[in-house]
């Protein structure tokens, strides 16, 4: 026969413990975005001077000029080992791999400088929407975590 359990009375999770799975942004899609992001970046062919470290022999001043060189294979090599904490940083590196380019370029109509401006544009339209949803993400958990505390 019907009866009201007693926890049914009660607002849900409350005596049972266990409350219904609200959706809550995940603070790690940012990996997996980032990877689909990278191999569309591998399969353009602006990308194709970029994928791999500059070989100085190919070009002695290189390093003289570049600091920092920085290319899409280590990036995707730095994400895949788990050293990126976060969408940030993988953007910084991506963004240094464009600035040197700018920095080594002779004048900005070469051919290899103007395949950076196109995909650095591509890349900055898809990265916004990637930390935009990473940073709400850690805002939220870190609510949840404050709430947490405060059950205990
Ligand atoms: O040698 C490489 N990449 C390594 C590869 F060849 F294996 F792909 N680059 C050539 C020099 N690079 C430039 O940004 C650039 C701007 C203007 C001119 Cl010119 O060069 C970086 C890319």
């Amino acid at each position: 026969d019907f009866c009201l359990q007693e926890e049914d009375t009660e607002a849900p999770g409350t005596s049972s413990g266990h409350r219904l799975r609200q959706v809550v942004p995940d603070r790690d899609a940012w990996k997996e975005q980032c990877k689909n992001l990278l191999n569309y970046i591998f399969e353009c062919e602006d990308s194709e001077p970029f994928r791999q470290p500059v070989d100085p022999q190919n070009y002695p001043d290189y390093h003289g000029i570049i600091d920092t060189p920085m290319d899409f294979g280590s990036v995707k090599k730095t994400l895949g080992e788990d050293r990126y904490e976060n969408p940030i940083e993988l953007c910084k590196d991506t963004r240094l791999i464009f600035a040197n380019a700018k920095a080594y370029t002779p004048n900005k109509r070469s051919k290899i400088y103007s395949m950076t401006l196109r995909l650095s544009a591509f890349f900055e339209e898809q990265i916004r929407t990637i930390i935009s949803e990473y940073k709400t993400a850690v805002k939220s958990s870190d609510s949840h975590k404050r709430a947490a505390v405060k059950t205990q």
